[in-house]
């Protein structure tokens, strides 16, 4: 008799859609050294959050993202039983990743992007370029779910004090940080042989020039978004994490960012996204093996 059965396991596609999702989670959470955020190296600005919880709290969400793949799936297309379905499922998902983490906010503006994500791509695997399946995603994001409570989040009291948009819209806009800067940036400095954890860390930084974070501007207010924003610039204008120029910006902005308190949150959420879709426009294992 085997102690394991050693044959790969055949993966269903809302099971291989809910891997990749985690997988991007856990990519995110591992890459280093992210300014002010946990990584490998420790918490950045963050004195609840640990590498640990970070991936406990990604393979705890596994079984909402299959979840909302199989909801796909059933409803067969974009409308409100969707819609709503993803909404009631989100919030289990949220439940469950507080009931890891001991109530600690890991992954809430993950689970809202990349659920959505992984609901288009389920509605049509075979439309799979990056900014077909954000589309998707955007139709579903301008649904009004009827049952989301309203609560006066930290996303909402800063959009509404600052004017900006939040997570809500940045998906309703079909992820703009994400397809128009994080994706294009990851593939630049891929050709130009950057390697591929910098670039990551230069998409991300992409993605951390322009994003309103409203974890940041809770935090630390306007003066920490400028920080964010100008200092990921100076990062890729001294050329990107794989230059020596491009460290020291870094390494003074992962400084700066955790004197301010400032973590960017919403931007690591939005390289999960980035990696994901990356992996979904490559195909990466989507149907081989898939039944
Ligand atoms: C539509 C929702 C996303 C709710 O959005 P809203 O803005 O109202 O609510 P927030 O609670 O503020 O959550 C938004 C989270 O999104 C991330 N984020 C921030 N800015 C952006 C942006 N511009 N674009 C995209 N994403 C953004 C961010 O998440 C990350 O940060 C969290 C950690 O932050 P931290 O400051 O440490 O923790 P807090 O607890 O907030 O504060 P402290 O006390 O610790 O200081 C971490 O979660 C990261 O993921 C924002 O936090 C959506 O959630 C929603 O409506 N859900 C309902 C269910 C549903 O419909 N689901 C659909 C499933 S597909
Ligand atoms: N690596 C990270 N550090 C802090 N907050 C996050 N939210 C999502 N990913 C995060």
């Amino acid at each position: 008799m085997h102690a394991f059965n050693l044959q790969p396991k055949k993966l269903s596609l809302t099971e291989h859609l809910a891997d990749m999702a985690v997988d991007a989670l856990i990519d995110e959470a591992d890459l280093s050294p992210k300014p002010a955020l946990v990584d490998r190296r420790g918490n950045g600005a963050h004195t609840d959050l640990h590498l640990g919880l970070m991936h406990a709290s990604a393979l705890s969400l596994w079984p909402a993202f299959r979840e909302m793949a199989e909801a796909a799936l059933d409803c067969g297309e974009i409308g409100l039983p969707l819609r709503e379905a993803l909404g009631r499922i989100g919030r289990e998902g949220e439940a469950s990743m507080l009931a890891t983490t001991g109530g600690v906010n890991t992954h809430r503006g993950a689970i809202w992007a990349l659920g959505l994500l992984v609901a288009a791509t389920a509605l049509e695997p075979e439309s799979s370029a990056a900014s077909a399946v954000a589309l998707r995603a955007a139709r579903l994001a301008l649904l009004n779910d009827r049952y989301a409570p309203q609560p006066l989040s930290h996303g909402a009291q800063v959009a509404q004090r600052y004017g900006v948009r939040g997570a809500r819209e940045e998906a309703q806009l079909a992820f703009p940080a994400v397809t128009g800067l994080g994706l294009p940036q990851l593939k630049r400095s891929r050709a130009a042989g950057a390697g591929e954890q910098n670039a990551r860390l230069d998409a991300l930084l992409a993605i951390m020039t322009t994003l309103a974070d409203t974890c940041v501007l809770y935090r630390a207010g306007e003066p920490g978004l400028q920080a964010m924003q100008q200092g990921a610039k100076a990062v890729l204008d001294a050329g990107g994490s794989a230059s020596l120029g491009g460290r020291r910006q870094l390494h003074a902005l992962d400084q700066q960012l955790i004197a301010l308190n400032a973590s960017p949150g919403g931007a690591a959420d939005l390289l999960a996204a980035c990696l994901f879709l990356d992996r979904i426009e490559r195909g990466d294992g989507l149907f081989p093996g898939v039944c």
